[in-house]
């Protein structure tokens, strides 16, 4: 693989001002950056250093990750533990459109650049969103534990977080799902094992096409099946509780999906094959070992 490096300059910073429209909700809001709309393209293996990801610091390959969920579960929360190892604790100032910072990761002797987007979970930025999700390489989908009206609507409607991935995101992007606030055990209002078994047979529609097969006849060897006149393929989504307060699996989870699309994008990878879900099963640590 070539390698490109751009030069070397002080780490890409929070977009200021949005010039999206005005919050008029109940919540104060955080501004986003009003950029212009990504031009949809195939997400074939990422190209190193590509322009669209920006320049700043040296890496080999860059890489485009997505936070989605409902306002509230601690999107932007995860992005600063992850990006600056701080937690925004006090008044929730909601994100106003979309937002982004960069992290570049050391990933066995790779620089993996992640360019990780941060969405805004109100309903009223919804097509904003949906712009964005074409060029992801990769999306994180985030409920939060003690607010069971985020886990249901990763997949029920309104919603429907994992629907709309289907619809507007490319086919082999990289799925992840996190239960966020795991910190907050008072609270939990979503056990673990409801977590695990979403991530074991979630579902979402394939593209809005037909399946491609008859009614009646069961699962594809693709694991799609027809339910009315609907197409639905389970996944088998890698899953971890996180926290944003405590840093619990934060890193690990972006690790993970950097790892992933590294090996993605390598042709003849010299390393064995790595293993999303054996790896977030076997690192990922359980809220019940970090409780003081
Ligand atoms: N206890 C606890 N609170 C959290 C955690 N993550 C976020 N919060 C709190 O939850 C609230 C919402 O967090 P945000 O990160 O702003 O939520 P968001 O998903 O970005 O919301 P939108 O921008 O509206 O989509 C804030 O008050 C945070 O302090 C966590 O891991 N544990
Ligand atoms: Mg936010």
């Amino acid at each position: 693989m070539s390698r490109k490096k751009t030069p070397k300059t002080k780490g890409a910073s929070a977009p200021a001002a949005s010039a999206l429209p005005a919050a008029n909700g109940s919540r104060p809001t955080r501004p986003g950056t009003a950029r212009p709309v990504p031009q949809a393209r195939p997400n074939g293996p990422p190209q190193p250093g590509r322009p669209s990801l920006g320049g700043g610091d040296f890496y080999d390959v860059a890489f485009k990750v997505m936070l989605v969920g409902d306002s509230g579960v601690g999107k932007t929360c995860l992005l600063v533990r992850f990006k600056d190892g701080a937690f925004l604790a006090g008044t929730f100032i909601s994100t106003v459109g979309i937002d982004f910072r960069n992290k570049v990761l050391d990933v066995d002797g790779m620089k993996v650049k992640l360019q990780i987007w941060d969405t805004a979970g109100q309903e009223r930025f919804r097509s904003v969103t949906h712009a964005y999700y074409r060029d992801a390489h990769a999306l994180l989908l985030l409920y939060d534990v003690t607010n069971k009206a985020s886990f249901d609507n990763i997949q029920l409607a309104p919603q429907a977080w994992l629907t709309e991935t289907q619809e507007y995101a490319q086919h082999d992007v990289v799925l992840m799902l996190l239960g966020n606030k795991v910190d907050s055990a008072q609270e939990r209002a979503v056990k673990r094992e409801d977590g695990e078994k979403l991530a074991k047979v979630s579902q979402g529609r394939v593209g809005g096409q037909r399946c491609p097969w008859g009614p009646g006849l069961g699962l594809s060897p693709s694991g799609c099946h027809l339910a009315g006149s609907t197409c639905l393929q389970e996944y088998g989504l890698p899953f971890m509780e996180t926290s944003a307060k405590t840093g619990l699996n934060v890193d690990l989870a972006f690790t993970a999906i950097a790892k992933e699309l590294k090996q993605r994008s390598m042709k003849a990878p010299s390393e064995p094959r790595f293993r999303l879900h054996d790896y977030v099963k076997r690192e990922g640590r359980s809220a019940s070992c970090c409780i003081p």
